[in-house]
């Protein structure tokens, strides 16, 4: 059930708390409850009303002006981008940032994850361990428009019987998708199809696949709190909870561990007990966060801020990781792009009515046809002083998604989105003050490595061989930004005033193997050095994926509630 004022919650004591309803929170909840036996609390610092961002065209609705469903956080100047400081969304309603994020269904190669095993020791977290869990979660649905998919992607790598559910486009744009198709067979060598990028084999292009049901957002609080799941009389949700820090620590045996958790709502402090374990799921940046206000973390910089140190863990906040993105676009001699839509009041109302009535239309989708996983070329010189940062031969340094418009009218546009998906560059997340209703100094460190700057040329140059197909001769007016024939010094300077964060930090309560001297849990989720103390969410990527990072953190989450309940069953 779903409290909004803490008065309502039946109990301040449940075995289970789980700080933080996001991508990862909301399956763990889920999972536990199937145990009648285990009841949960869930506490959300926001609210529950996802109708906001349930429109797949509409998915920028949340990203743009600061508004009451976000943290509206920045980040520190980045070094690696003149120094700028940008807003960094993070979702603060239920379904975290599965709410408001651009819905693209993505794990990554097997090759990341094998990496996963070895570093954490744990075969457990390798591709083959870890493909049943991505089943779990995943429940492949047929797209809005129910058009012929076959040959768009590969049956034997999807599930039809996990929760979230995941498609094709459900609308088609066929003037630009066969641009983008033909390309691959006239330049295939470079740009080969892939039939399915989620195969774990993920270098070519494929077609576009999204967090995207019935023609509606698939987020986790859809899926996993839906009403056969929330109605379960030992789970409950607390919004409107901002958790602030673990309170009465012990050390037994020498472990640590918390008896409770305080949080505020409405002005005032309350706690809540777990009898069995908290479970941190507040995200990248929440969950360090807390960590630290709870007095886990590095001992010199707690203590640099009056902040008593109960356990010394220096990675705490450490390794953040993003991915950075550049936009391109070109305009172009067809007028079968989204501008029309978006630009034209007429055509958006009628696009929009369409949704309303049927679920069908434009509407159902995000702009993005295909998304290519590449690598640099094997001659380039990226690499000549450092190691590949991939994980192997077949992981991609860099991703490109296509998609038509970007306005304005009367122009038609295209847009290639460039991430790089294997960064070398890393941040962090630390603590501007003792108060833990400060927002935290968020550093994703993007471009903040040479090797990285490199890679975004590496980038550009690929976009641009792609668009030399002979097929977008006569499709190409002229690029929005002639890069065509910069120099190196004049690339850079494009990257770095236009680059920005795809929204994928992770890693900054990083697993290690469980002899390991760094890292902030062990393969199992604990905390190290703690008991009844776990972080189950995208901060304990030992690496970032080679993807955009959703359905690994939905895995991680899959296979986190089997651990905890192997731990208490
Ligand atoms: C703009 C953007 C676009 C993205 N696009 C994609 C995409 O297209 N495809 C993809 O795969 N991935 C995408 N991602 C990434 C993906 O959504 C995240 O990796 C994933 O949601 C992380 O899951 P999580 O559970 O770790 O954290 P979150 O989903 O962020 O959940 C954390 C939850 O904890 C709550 N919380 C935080 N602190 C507290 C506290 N102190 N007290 C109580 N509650 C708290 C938050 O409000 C939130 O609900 C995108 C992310 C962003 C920001």
């Amino acid at each position: 059930k779903l409290y909004e004022n803490v008065a309502d919650l039946p109990s301040l004591e449940y075995d289970f708390l789980i700080v933080g309803g996001g991508a990862a929170g909301n399956v763990v909840a889920n999972r536990l409850t199937e145990d009648p036996n285990f009841s949960v609390l869930v506490l959300e610092a926001g609210t529950a009303h996802e109708e906001i961002s349930i429109v797949p065209f509409l998915v920028g609705n949340l990203l743009g002006a600061p508004n009451q469903f976000e943290w509206n956080y920045s980040t520190t100047p980045q070094v690696g981008l003149n120094n700028r400081t940008m807003t960094y969304p993070r979702a603060r309603i239920l379904g975290g940032c599965t709410a408001h994020n651009g819905m693209l269904y993505t794990r990554g190669s097997a090759e990341d994850y094998d990496r996963w095993a070895a570093i954490t020791g744990d075969s457990g977290w390798s591709w083959n361990n870890l493909l049943p869990y991505f089943f779990k979660n995943e429940k492949w649905v047929p797209p809005a428009n129910n058009h012929d998919t076959r040959g768009q992607f590969n049956p034997a790598f999807h599930s039809t019987h996990g929760i979230n559910s995941v498609s094709l486009s459900g609308s088609q744009w066929p003037v630009f998708e066969n641009q983008v198709i033909q390309t691959t067979r006239e330049l295939p060598e470079e740009f080969p199809f892939n039939e399915d990028f989620n195969s774990g084999e993920p270098l070519g292009l494929g077609w576009l696949q999204s967090t995207i049901g019935g023609g509606k957002r698939s987020s986790s609080a859809r899926s996993y709190l839906a009403p056969e799941f929330i109605q379960r009389p030992n789970l409950h949700v607390l919004l409107n909870a901002q958790v602030s820090r673990l309170v009465g620590p012990k050390t037994e045996r020498g472990l640590v561990s918390f008896e409770a958790v305080e949080f505020m709502q409405g002005g005032a402090l309350f706690n809540v007990t777990a009898r069995k374990e908290v479970i941190l799921s507040a995200g990248p940046v929440g969950t360090p966060t807390i960590l630290m206000h709870s007095g886990i973390g590095d001992r010199h910089k707690l203590s640099a801020l009056g902040i008593n140190t109960i356990l010394d863990l220096p990675s705490v906040g450490q390794n953040a990781t993003d991915h950075a993105v550049l936009i391109i676009s070109w305009s172009v001699n067809s007028s079968q792009t989204i501008d029309n839509i978006q630009d034209n009041t007429t055509l958006f109302n009628e696009a929009f009515a369409e949704w309303n009535s049927s679920h069908t239309g434009p509407f159902t989708n995000i702009p993005v046809t295909h998304v290519l996983f590449t690598r640099v070329d094997d001659n380039s010189t990226v690499f000549e002083n450092v190691a590949d940062p991939a994980a192997g031969p077949k992981t991609p340094h860099i991703e490109i998604y296509f998609s038509t418009g970007s306005g304005p009218l009367p122009q038609h546009f295209i847009t290639f989105g460039l991430l790089l998906v294997s960064p070398t560059s890393r941040g962090s997340i630390s603590l501007a003050s003792s108060d833990p209703f400060d927002p935290p100094l968020i550093d994703p460190g993007l471009l903040a490595s040479p090797v990285d700057l490199a890679l975004a040329r590496e980038a550009l140059k690929k976009a641009l061989r792609f668009v030399q197909a002979p097929i977008w001769e006569n499709y190409i007016i002229a690029p929005t930004v002639d890069l065509s024939n910069l120099t190196t010094d004049e690339l850079d300077a494009f990257i770095q005033s236009t680059a920005g964060s795809a929204g994928h930090i992770v890693s900054t309560a990083a697993m290690s193997a469980g002899n390991a001297t760094y890292g902030v849990v062990n393969p199992d989720l604990l905390v190290k050095g703690a008991s009844g103390l776990s972080v189950i969410d995208a901060s304990v990527m030992p690496i970032i994926p080679s993807a955009h990072t959703q359905a690994a953190t939905y895995a991680i989450a899959e296979r986190g509630a089997d651990l905890v309940k192997g731990r208490w069953q």
